[in-house]
């Protein structure tokens, strides 16, 4: 059964259709791709999965349930955590802090425990702290656990931000530009990185890339949507030779020269 599944999901502003009847599936343990030129659509797509933007059209199922029109927190708390293509942590609170927000959403005890710091709510509060820590030691922040996120340096925040996600114990994790304005070994790191939480904790990951070489490298599926439009879907090697995908990134020139140049390639072997 799909994981995820997305039924002709569309997303209107006013007069400009955003999203356009994209239909998608994710399986489970599975990383996969959204790419696509500016304003395609992809970040718009993830805010209807997670709750942000109300679909105009269309349906969405998370592990068998109908999760069309929740609310963020409800998405959350459903098993899908994401992480933003401008980073949004709390800037002037400790990484830990952070964490121990992210995981807020697993906590039982209520207000009323709190407020009369009933001995449940300590010891609840004690395991979180303890599980936060081990968080940030998986993702390598475990000695800059009360720096304030501001403070860290740029690819650490990202991992924070990464961590934060982590502590509402997702199933699917998706990931907004995840190697955005990191440099060459910074964006290998978060390349490895992203594949490790695959193998490591099972979980499923889509992300939105620029990055074509953090796409083909780490996908085993990749979804290309231009103009709102889902216009391929398929291996990464499959994307990179497809005509349209080319011509969406390139222009209608360059994709009619490659399209010769692999003819010339075939007729010559
Ligand atoms: N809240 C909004 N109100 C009006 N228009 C919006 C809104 N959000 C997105 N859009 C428009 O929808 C289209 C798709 O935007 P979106 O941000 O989803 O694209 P994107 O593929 O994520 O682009 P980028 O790669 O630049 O981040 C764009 O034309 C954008 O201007």
């Amino acid at each position: 059964m799909a994981l995820l599944e997305a039924r002709g999901i569309t997303k209107r502003f006013g007069g400009l259709t955003a999203v356009d009847s994209v239909d998608f599936e994710m399986e489970p343990g599975m990383i996969a791709s959204v790419i696509g030129p500016n304003g395609a659509g992809k970040t718009t797509f993830f805010n209807m999965i997670t709750g942000f933007y109300r679909p105009t059209e269309g349906r969405i199922f998370f592990d068998g349930k109908d999760i069309t029109g929740k609310r963020p927190n409800q998405v959350t708390a459903m098993g899908i955590a994401r992480t933003f293509q401008n980073i949004r942590l709390f800037a002037n609170m400790s990484a830990l802090d952070n964490v121990l927000v992210g995981m807020n959403c697993r906590m039982r005890q209520t207000w009323y425990h709190a407020i009369l710091r009933l001995p449940s709510m300590v010891q609840e509060e004690r395991q979180a702290h303890r599980k936060a820590l081990e968080l940030l030691e998986y993702v390598g922040l475990r000695d800059r656990a009360n720096e304030a996120a501001r403070n860290l340096p740029y690819g650490d925040q990202r991992r924070l931000e990464i961590a934060r996600a982590l502590a509402t114990e997702p199933k699917l994790l998706l990931l907004d530009e995840p190697t955005a304005g990191m440099n060459p070994n910074e964006t290998l790191q978060m390349t490895r990185f992203i594949q490790q939480l695959r193998d490591d904790l099972g979980l499923s990951i889509l992300l939105i890339e620029h990055d074509m070489k953090v796409v083909m490298g780490i996908s085993d599926r990749v979804t290309v949507l231009d103009y709102g439009k889902k216009i391929a879907e398929g291996s990464p090697r499959d994307i990179q030779r497809n005509p349209r995908v080319i011509e969406a990134y390139l222009g209608r020139r360059a994709a009619e020269a490659f399209a010769q140049a692999h003819a010339d390639e075939e007729g010559e072997g």
